[in-house]
């Protein structure tokens, strides 16, 4: 049979390198958002940083994305400009983003250097360097989740009909590697030469992310002047409206995706923060030695999803894996919770870390792939975007309920360690609380499941057509 449709997409070579030229940057940029998770000791004792005000800055990644909505102006912008456009805004947001939050922990900011004293002249409770900080990331947490959607909706362009699945648990894969590496890599860049270095070094590498981002463009324009030409007078390419969105805001479920997500994620990201103060307590652990057991989980992650993605590009059986994954992730967390002292050992610990990282590779692995099979292609980082600003509600609220939580059910216990007391929290009833996020997702995944066998959306099938 003579190929008379080929484009750059139907070549393996070009659409698995447009690929790592996406998660390259992705790897660089989720090492950027942790590069300071590991340092909160050292930003303590130089900058003054207490827990709450290192939490603020933690937290300041979603605040424009939640507050002014910037996501979802993100897909519509996405679905406007395409991809390619939309890959290097985002990078550029995520190098601005970045060197604010350089400067303001750099020794020249902290010196008095310019905007010093403005930043220091209103709510001195709170530090110049982490006002700066925080403006700084909430830039970058603009760019990195304007990047996530694009992502998405490109290796969607690339890979639709073919091994989907698989290259989205590949770069989410590359992702978690990115987590797993600045943990590593930051304490000993600190030790080297500051916070200063750690931070230089994580936006030197979102600036060869953005430099990756640039070389995808060039693909991506290829690829779109090949779809053009093939494309016919009878069947033009779909213009995005914004009217266009009220069918996903109408999407019954689309909608039980989104809090899916919502739920799922919630009960992961905010308890990476605490896992380590968990097992340090229960335990009876150092920081260190907590650190190291718990970096199982991204690992285990790591290895897994690409495997689920193959299966589901296969075999199908995405909206099972979802129901899985919300079984998996309240068994765990009730493990955390509710097990006996005396039970409670390493090995209880690191069956339930691994359990938990099969956990967050079965609904990631299933969860993305399936949004196009929800919504149509011309909204879909509209539908990518939407999912995400939901969700990072979630991820900047939860953090503070947990906080709460631990405070309120353990009355005293801050004042006792510090007045210099060796005594640990009780995490009973923040992990019954994260549980609870997992009965959630796990009541929402059924009704997923009955609803994509009613309505017929193939959730169930795999995404490789023969
Ligand atoms: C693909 C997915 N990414 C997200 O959900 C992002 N919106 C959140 C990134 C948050 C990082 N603190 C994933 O990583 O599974």
């Amino acid at each position: 049979m003579e190929k008379i449709h080929n484009t750059l997409r139907d070549s393996p070579v070009a659409r698995w390198t447009a690929l790592i030229l996406l998660a390259l940057t992705m790897f660089f940029a989720y090492m950027f958002i942790d590069v300071l998770a590991p340092l909160s000791t050292q930003l303590e004792t130089s900058l003054k940083w207490s827990p709450d005000t290192f939490g603020a800055v933690a937290g300041s990644e979603y605040f424009l994305n939640v507050f002014v909505a910037f996501l979802i102006f993100a897909g519509i912008i996405l679905d406007r400009i395409g991809v390619r456009r939309s890959a290097i805004l985002s990078g550029i947001l995520m190098v601005i983003g970045a060197s604010i939050k350089l400067y303001g922990i750099s020794d020249h900011f902290n010196a008095g250097g310019f905007g010093y004293d403005f930043f220091n002249s209103f709510w001195t409770g709170f530090p110049a360097s982490a006002k700066v900080a925080c403006m700084g990331f909430a830039i970058f947490g603009c760019g990195v989740e304007m990047a996530g959607i694009t992502v998405s909706k490109g290796i969607v362009k690339w890979f639709a009909g073919k091994e989907l699945a698989l290259a989205m648990g590949l770069e989410m894969a590359i992702a978690r590697l990115g987590v797993f590496s600045v943990f590593r890599l930051s304490p000993y860049l600190a030790e080297q030469g500051g916070i200063t270095l750690s931070v230089g070094v994580g936006t030197l590498l979102l600036l060869i992310g953005l430099l990756s981002f640039s070389v995808y463009f060039f693909f991506d324009k290829k690829l779109d002047s090949q779809t053009d030409s093939l494309r016919t007078a009878s069947d033009p390419e779909e213009e995005f409206k914004v009217s266009d969105l009220k069918a996903i805001f109408t999407s019954k479920t689309f909608m039980v995706v989104a809090g899916l997500c919502v739920l799922f994620y919630s009960a992961i990201f905010p308890f990476q923060k605490f896992a380590t103060g968990m097992l340090e307590s229960r335990l009876g652990m150092t920081t260190v030695e907590a650190g190291n057991l718990f970096s199982y989980f991204p690992i285990g992650a790591m290895i897994l999803t690409p495997f689920l993605g193959w299966f589901i590009d296969h075999k199908g059986k995405a909206a099972t894996m979802l129901f899985a994954g919300s079984l998996l992730v309240i068994i765990c967390h009730l493990i955390f919770a509710i097990t006996p002292v005396e039970n409670f050992t390493f090995a209880v610990a690191l069956g339930a870390i691994i359990l938990l990282g099969i956990s967050f590779s079965l609904v990631p692995a299933a969860l993305w792939p399936s949004v196009p099979k929800l919504v149509d292609n011309k909204v879909l980082g509209s539908a990518y975007s939407i999912i995400f600003w939901i969700q990072n509600i979630g991820l900047m609220l939860t953090p503070i309920l947990i906080g709460w939580s631990l405070k309120v059910s353990n009355p005293g216990v801050a004042e006792r360690i510090l007045a210099g007391e060796d005594i640990k929290y009780n995490y009973t009833v923040p992990m019954l609380i994260f549980a609870a996020f997992g009965v959630a997702a796990l009541a929402l995944a059924f009704y997923l499941k009955v609803l994509d066998k009613k309505k017929g959306y193939g959730l169930e099938s795999p995404n490789i057509r023969k």
